[in-house]
């Protein structure tokens, strides 16, 4: 909760965290239209410049006059008409009385007064033969004219392939052919189980992977059939490509690594192209692992809304690698190891059995787990005595083993940048400041502002400290940083994996704090609470859209969480709206209530802010004249 300076976009891109960016080489690439139009131009000049060789002669526009005469004379070979314009050849060259030209191709026009019954007989008694095609042209332009589309298309197709191809690494030669997924050698993947922490149930469960990828043999030998793929599912950062490599690592095989969004970016065909090949490399040298990652990228349920083109790649690649599964017995010794953040999402087709038959779920570590993350992470950090990864563990719930990875790395720079031998508890603390608040700004407030900014947050922090069962509060500065002005910080103590409804009725109210305390101070409210207000609509939209806690609308799912569109007739829909104002109202109430009761806690946690301007959680409580529920926090 953050009292948040004016409207302004908000951050783009907030939610890859930096160090994934190693995952994919480069972006979508650009498409090169200039390319596209000198291709476009150099086909249509081609075709002008054959089309005036093989033309022979030329079109003689004449007279109405000189065409009956012509037709009298007998000496019309064929017509084409199109309403009164009148195109054809002559039997044998005339002159053009009007231009002085000869000529065989005409071109003339009928007039509307013309008695065209008469023409029709003389056109009858002369032969004339009346054609629906234009034939003024010869027959190599005419051919061209229908070669024309085909011709735009290679060319097109040609500029798309080489695109393709020097997308790959390689010229028009290198098409279709695998060049990036090259196998990481076994004795180059140096990581081992060692290197994962605090994810001991997944290990266990792919240890008897790894062993069967050390000694096959010993499992063909009694007719075992072991899985062939392994899905590891879990959010971003959690380890996941970190645990397929120490697979390989610890089973001492080749592993061989793509990203499934990798192949739908190729152009049709090759995606499937670069699968085959990928599992042709594996089969070579099993036992071996071939490691997908993201392949939610491509495995999405079939039917699904596809971009723009890439719909048919994704089904191919897709199907290809459900072919390679299917084609390899498991006697080969190819185990594929596939990641994905939204397991659900995947097509049941990819999970049946002999395809990713075992699911393991990667989940965010708990304190014990983070501390062991901590303690790999910091092997080769020179640390203060002091630094205390036990307590550091319990002041980063929710955090992923990539983010403490970060943390620690932080914390070194930070260590390095103050020209310190070893890194402190404070150094650990400021980075994770940082990292959980955001860099701070260096803005001058003006001083009613920043009287305001701790007003705002205190009535955040209050309510958080005195209803029963909110998270702790860590945290409140009035630093500004980012677009915030300030931040509270509450986490749980343990990791929450499920919510009641007293719980987040508190959130709300905690989440109203800030604009609650602007009200009882001042009077007004300012633009400041733009981003509680969002949580506040989300939570309370969520309580009766959701999770069935209004008894009004009853345990049904009315706003699905995935963003699509709402199930219910708009009685229901406003009904909704409606029910989550009444919670808020009421939240609200109770928010102005607690804060006008406990008014000389409110403005003793405004006079420490003011002093210190950040405080810390014991900090924070006695400020308020509280004692700290939560020094000694208990771990499930
Ligand atoms: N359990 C863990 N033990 C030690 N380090 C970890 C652990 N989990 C993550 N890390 C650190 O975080 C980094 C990133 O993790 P990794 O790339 O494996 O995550 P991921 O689950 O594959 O993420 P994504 O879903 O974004 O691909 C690792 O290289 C490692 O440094
Ligand atoms: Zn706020």
């Amino acid at each position: 909760m953050e009292r948040s300076g004016p409207p302004q976009a908000p951050d783009k891109g907030k939610g890859k965290p930096p160090w994934r960016s190693e995952g994919l080489p480069g972006g979508k690439p650009k498409i090169n239209w200039w390319r596209f139009v000198v291709t476009l131009l150099v086909v249509y000049a081609a075709f002008f410049v054959v089309s005036s060789f093989v033309d022979s002669g030329s079109v003689e526009t004449i007279s109405y006059t000189e065409f009956t005469k012509q037709v009298n004379a007998k000496n019309v070979k064929d017509i084409y008409a199109q309403g009164l314009s009148v195109e054809g050849d002559l039997r044998a060259a005339a002159k053009n009385p009007e231009s002085g030209e000869s000529y065989t191709k005409f071109a003339t026009e009928i007039p509307a007064f013309a008695n065209t019954d008469q023409l029709d007989q003389q056109l009858a008694t002369g032969q004339v033969e009346i054609t629906s095609q234009p034939i003024t042209r010869g027959f190599f332009s005419n051919l061209l004219l229908s070669l024309l589309p085909v011709l735009l298309l290679a060319g097109l197709w040609i500029w798309i392939m080489r695109r393709g191809a020097s997308m790959m690494g390689g010229g028009l030669g290198g098409l279709g052919k695998s060049k990036a997924a090259k196998p990481v050698e076994a004795a180059k993947v140096r990581v081992t189980f060692e290197d994962v922490a605090g994810i001991d149930e997944v290990e266990n469960e792919l240890v008897e992977i790894v062993d069967y990828l050390k000694d096959p043999d010993k499992y063909r030998r009694l007719g075992a059939k072991l899985p062939k793929g392994v899905l590891l599912a879990g959010p971003p950062g959690t380890g996941k490509t970190l645990l397929a490599r120490a697979v390989a690592g610890e089973a001492k095989v080749p592993y061989f690594s793509a990203s499934a969004s990798e192949f739908i970016e190729m152009i049709v065909g090759v995606g499937a192209s670069r699968v085959r090949d990928l599992f042709e490399e594996a089969r070579k040298v099993a036992p071996s692992i071939v490691f997908i990652d993201e392949i939610d990228a491509i495995g999405r349920a079939r039917g699904g809304a596809g971009g723009i083109g890439g719909h048919d790649e994704r089904e191919q690649t897709l199907n290809q690698i459900l072919t390679e599964m299917d084609g390899f017995s498991g006697a080969e010794g190819v185990i594929v190891i596939g990641a994905t953040n939204r397991p659900e999402i995947l097509d049941p087709a990819l999970l049946r059995p002999g395809r990713f038959d075992r699911t393991v779920q990667v989940g965010l570590p708990d304190a014990a787990g983070r501390t062991a993350i901590l303690g790999v992470h910091t092997r080769g950090v020179p640390m203060d005595g002091e630094v205390s990864l036990d307590q550091l563990a319990k002041t980063t719930p929710g955090m992923t083993g990539a983010d403490l990875a970060n943390l620690v790395n932080e914390a070194a720079l930070l260590a390095a940048k103050r020209g310190k031998e070893k890194v402190t508890m404070a150094d650990f603390a400021d980075a994770l400041e940082k990292l959980q608040l955001g860099a701070a700004r260096s803005i001058v407030m003006p001083e009613d502002e920043r009287v305001r900014t701790a007003y705002h947050e205190a009535g955040h922090a209050l309510l958080g400290m005195l209803q029963p069962g909110a998270d702790p509060v860590r945290k409140i500065s009035i630093i500004p940083r980012g677009r915030a002005l300030g931040v509270t910080l509450s986490t749980p103590d343990t990791d929450r994996y499920a919510y009641d409804e007293p719980y987040l009725r508190g959130r709300i109210t905690g989440a109203l704090g800030g604009m609650a305390a602007e009200q009882v101070v001042y009077g007004v409210i300012t633009t400041g609470a733009e981003n509680d207000l969002e949580q506040v609509t989300m939570i309370a939209r969520g309580m009766v859209g959701r999770w069935g806690m209004s008894e009004k609308i009853g345990p049904l799912t009315i706003l699905p969480n995935d963003g699509q569109q709402p199930q219910a007739s708009p009685v229901t829909l406003a009904m909704v709206d409606e029910e989550a104002r009444r919670i808020v109202d009421e939240c609200y109430e109770r928010a102005v209530q607690v804060l006008n009761g406990n008014r000389d806690k409110l403005d003793g946690i405004v006079a420490a802010l003011l002093e210190h301007e950040t405080l810390d959680e014991a900090g924070a409580y006695a400020a308020a004249g509280l004692t700290s529920r939560s020094t000694v926090a208990i771990e499930q």
